[in-house]
């Protein structure tokens, strides 16, 4: 049994719902591959409005969510929230929130485990800055940001990890196939190793960090290689093209 194709679209802070109509239209018009598996990271305040809209084969993600079902933060939603409101992913470490809010490798994991314990299904991000693959520590970064979710989680089964070079997220300097391969090789080495075999088989790891329509098909033919997470291509009609990569 394979590894299902799954591409996002992570909007980030963009839209308006004259935009989000636009975008909705493109995915209705598609056609979208329908061995792939789709989801949009919607912005917080537009979550409800976009989930009445989105055409059934496109599923729904927040970008972000805090770590307990609820309590004195002000500003942050809960995975209860999120549950309740029938949304059934959400987008864990950013590399937006992990370095321009400060989320820790503690955090991030903590907030996966508990979006997974309220029954939510998790991208899980991770990636190495400019400076920390020119020192030679792609590795060593995205093995110890994996094993800090790892070490808080029980099961995988609802975890979608992306890896998304920082250097590459929207720069335009996108990671090469082999670049890409080779990490999410290292990847699903250390899940067999540290995890089980059978977890490095069937977890899928996307590929995020300026993919556009003119590289994602090359993109697609690695093996290892089971999907994109898509920021700035995604809120153009050539996402659905990204999105038939496989074709
Ligand atoms: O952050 C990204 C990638 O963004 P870009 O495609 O704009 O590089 N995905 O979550």
């Amino acid at each position: 049994m394979g590894r299902k194709f799954i591409v996002g679209g992570n909007w980030k802070m963009n839209g308006n719902k004259k935009e989000i109509n636009e975008i909705v239209a493109f995915l209705k018009a598609g056609p979208l591959d329908p061995n792939v598996e789709v989801v949009v990271g919607v912005p917080s305040i537009y979550l409800s409005y976009t989930k009445e809209i989105l055409p059934a084969n496109v599923s729904i993600s927040a970008q972000n969510c805090y770590k307990v079902p609820k309590g004195a933060f002000t500003g942050e939603i809960s995975p209860a929230m999120l549950v309740d409101n029938g949304i059934p992913w959400v987008i864990i470490g950013h590399s937006e929130r992990r370095n321009v809010f400060g989320e820790s490798d503690e955090l991030v994991a903590e907030k996966v485990a508990h979006a997974l314990e309220a029954g939510l299904k998790v991208i899980a991000c991770i990636g190495e800055k400019l400076e920390e693959r020119e020192a030679g520590k792609t590795e060593e970064v995205v093995f110890r940001q994996t094993k800090a979710i790892a070490d808080k989680i029980k099961s995988w089964d609802n975890v979608v990890v992306a890896y998304e070079p920082v250097w590459a997220i929207g720069t335009g300097k996108t990671a090469s196939p082999q670049q890409a391969q080779e990490v999410h090789d290292k990847l699903r080495q250390w899940f067999s190793a540290n995890v089980s075999p059978a977890v490095a088989e069937s977890l899928r790891i996307q590929y995020g960090g300026s993919v556009t329509a003119d590289n994602a098909k090359d993109l697609a033919k690695e093996k290892d290689i089971d999907g994109f997470l898509v920021g700035g291509a995604s809120l153009k009609p050539d996402f659905v093209k990204i999105i038939n990569a496989k074709q």
